[in-house]
């Protein structure tokens, strides 16, 4: 019996089929592959483009996109710190329990704050939060303005944008880092390619006792 936040004389129930049969019946490991980055820097692409690219290779993923995610789960919260820390952490439970279904869990959210993140990263078994750094440079995200938002935030017209006047911390220690070279961006099947030969390199794709 415990006590869990406000929740008192809870029991955990273990289920008779576990994380390792699920891994074994899929022939995967269940992972958690984080995509934080500016708006605009291209995580949702990436995050589709990984989708694709590990279904073709018979692997099971689902995408968690924090704008599609703030339809439904999280329509209850703003864009203030300690909303987008509320939205954070509900992501990072529903990673955790997909990792734990077997699955490779992409979720692809601003997650503007590294406490944030790495809290979400605490709650996994070491190696198996993989976190992925869009760093686009914000001129380029301001350029596409795929949503007209910049345009707005310039405008004063949102407040509270990231990277406009709301902060972005960058990772200081993460798995990936995804940048322009040379001001060019590699193509969005690249970037998935190098995510997924990662997560093939560290054994992720295939189980193995
Ligand atoms: N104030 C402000 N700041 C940043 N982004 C804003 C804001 N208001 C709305 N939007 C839209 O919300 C999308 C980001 O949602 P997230 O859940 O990923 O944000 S966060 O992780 O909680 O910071 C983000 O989507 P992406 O462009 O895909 O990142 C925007 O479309
Ligand atoms: N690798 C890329 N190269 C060029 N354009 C890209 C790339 N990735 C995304 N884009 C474009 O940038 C815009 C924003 O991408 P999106 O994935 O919606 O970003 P985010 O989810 O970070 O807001 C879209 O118009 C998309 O087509």
């Amino acid at each position: 019996m415990a006590t869990v936040g406000n929740s008192t004389n809870i029991f955990w129930h273990e289920c008779p089929v576990n994380k390792v049969d699920r891994q074994k019946l899929l022939n995967q490991r269940g992972c958690v592959v984080w995509i934080t980055g500016l708006s605009g820097s291209g995580k949702s692409t990436l995050a589709c483009s990984l989708g694709r690219e590990l279904h073709s290779r018979g692997k099971l993923s689902y995408v968690l996109d924090g704008d599609n995610l703030r339809h439904g789960l999280n329509k209850n919260l703003g864009f203030s710190a300690e909303d987008r820390a509320e939205n954070i952490r509900r992501v990072g439970e529903v990673a955790k329990l997909f990792a734990d279904a077997g699955l490779i869990c992409i979720a692809s959210l601003i997650s503007p704050y590294r406490k944030d993140r790495d809290a979400c990263r605490a709650m996994l078994p070491d190696g198996n939060f993989v976190e992925v750094f869009m760093n686009t440079p914000l001129e380029v995200c301001e350029q596409r303005d795929a949503k007209g938002l910049y345009k707005l935030a310039r405008a004063g017209k949102i407040k509270g944008f990231t990277g406009i006047d709301d902060p972005y911390e960058p990772p200081l220690n993460c798995e990936i880092e995804l940048r322009t070279l040379n001001g060019i961006c590699p193509t969005p099947s690249e970037m998935a390619g190098q995510v997924a030969s990662y997560l093939g390199d560290r054994g992720f794709l295939h189980y193995t006792e």
